[in-house]
């Protein structure tokens, strides 16, 4: 089966629960959504997408946040705490100075938890109530840990996460152990952490809750119908590309369903959909090589690294939704060094936006493609930043300047300034 835009729309088997049901990607067998938990095709473990009988179009949308685009959901509501309606700002300087015709970031650090893992957790964590696990589980370098700490707690479900130990920023930390988590931390990579919680969640250990759950990219596709909608009423038209950082490939994979499902409500034209263009640190770019020689798999790394710890993953769950999002869409890959990502970072910050820096990677790609004639002067882009500054404030504080020390009186402070 390959994942196009051809706005095919599969009829219901018999599988489905109210029109709702689970298809292999690969061999196309299908499964009843709640009956039974389940991850990858019991037939030939490939990954498994949500299906639905009924499409939405933009007119079905109300509401706010996530659950605006309940149409698109396999539910009404989730477990909520108004995740979603993150804001799509100018960024003057920036546009200015890549040369594109209009530039915008759609800042995903500004929902509850700091980064677009909520959109996920709330419908996730909603199916995991509805299967009635009694455990949820994650590996995780820092931002789904948080965020399923946080809805995990909200539902009063236990929750276990696996970090690679000392490659996860101070604040995600935080957040996971005061929403009360229990927190392990693993003497290896997080591909490493997400092996391990997969083969606990085969042996009924634990409900997964990492993007290789289908449900999770359910409420991530919601990044891609927020900015269709919300590009469309700010400047009439929708953007013609949207650069986003790329880790498991769990938003390219969910931001490329959303449009898949567009095209075949009749709501988008397939050339209207945006080029999918995906951005990774040079320490950990599978994506990108596999863009680049033109294959079908994505090589796993087994070393990786990078200052933006979001993205340090050799092993992609989701390439194989992801990598046709990039094909179909007309989009690329292109991978960043440590410092185009710091320098990136910084010029965000001037323009406003305070991200972490697995965000900053996508305007440090745009910049990449911009010189590289990639993207065209004349393209209206977003770029996606995924995560809050003070997710990571070691990182912050280091790309930024240093307090200077002043005594503590107004004539020592005039001298220091040099007035
Ligand atoms: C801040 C941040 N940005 C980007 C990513 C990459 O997103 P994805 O895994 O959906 O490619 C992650 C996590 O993977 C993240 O935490
Ligand atoms: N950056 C992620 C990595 C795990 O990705 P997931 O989307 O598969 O949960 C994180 O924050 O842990």
């Amino acid at each position: 089966m390959t994942l196009s835009l051809s706005g095919e729309r599969p009829d219901p088997p018999e599988t489905a629960d109210e029109g709702v049901w689970l298809a292999c990607i690969e061999c196309g067998t299908t499964f009843a959504p709640f009956e039974a938990v389940r991850y990858t095709c019991d037939s030939c473990d490939g990954l498994l997408e949500v299906r639905y009988a009924d499409l939405p179009t933009f007119e079905d949308f109300e509401g706010r946040g996530v659950w605006r685009y309940a149409d698109a959901l396999p539910f009404e509501e989730g477990v909520a705490i108004e995740e979603g309606d993150t804001p799509l700002y100018e960024v003057p300087t920036i546009e200015d100075e890549t040369g594109v015709a209009d530039l915008r970031v759609k800042h995903e650090g500004m929902n509850p938890t700091g980064s677009f893992k909520d959109r996920g957790m709330t419908v996730g964590v909603r199916v995991a109530e509805r299967l009635g696990v009694d455990r949820l589980a994650c590996a995780s370098t820092g931002n789904t840990s948080a965020a399923l700490a946080c809805y995990g707690a909200r539902a009063g479900t236990e929750v276990l996460v696996l970090l690679p130990a000392g490659k996860v920023a101070a604040g995600k930390v935080a957040q996971a152990s005061l929403h009360g988590a229990r927190i392990l931390e693993v003497d290896g990579n997080f591909d490493a952490c997400l092996d391990i919680v997969s083969d606990l969640a085969a042996r009924g250990e634990a409900y997964l809750l990492n993007s290789l759950n289908p449900f999770r990219l359910e409420g991530q596709k919601t990044i891609g119908l927020e900015i269709l909608e919300q590009f469309r009423d700010q400047t009439g038209e929708f953007p013609d590309r949207i650069v986003l950082p790329v880790g498991n490939a769990g938003n390219t994979a969910a931001l490329y369903k959303a449009f898949r499902e567009l095209v075949a409500s009749g709501a988008l034209a397939p050339e209207e959909v945006p080029a999918l263009t995906g951005v990774q640190a040079e320490g950990a770019a599978p994506m990108v090589e596999a863009i680049e020689e033109g294959n079908d798999e994505v090589r796993r790394w087994e070393e990786v690294e990078t200052r933006a710890t979001a993205i340090r993953i050799g092993n992609p769950v989701n390439a194989p939704k992801a990598l046709p999002g990039i094909r179909e869409t007309g989009g690329t890959a292109v991978a960043v060094s440590d410092e185009e990502i710091t320098d990136a970072q910084r010029s965000l910050a001037r323009d406003g936006v305070g991200v972490e820096p697995a965000s900053a990677a996508s305007v440090a790609g745009l910049r990449k493609l911009r010189e590289s004639g990639d993207v065209a002067a004349d393209e209206q882009v977003v770029c996606l930043t995924t995560g809050h500054l003070l997710k990571d404030p070691d990182a912050a504080a280091a790309a930024g300047a240093n307090p200077e020390p002043v005594p503590a009186d107004t004539d020592g402070v005039l001298d220091h300034l040099g007035e």
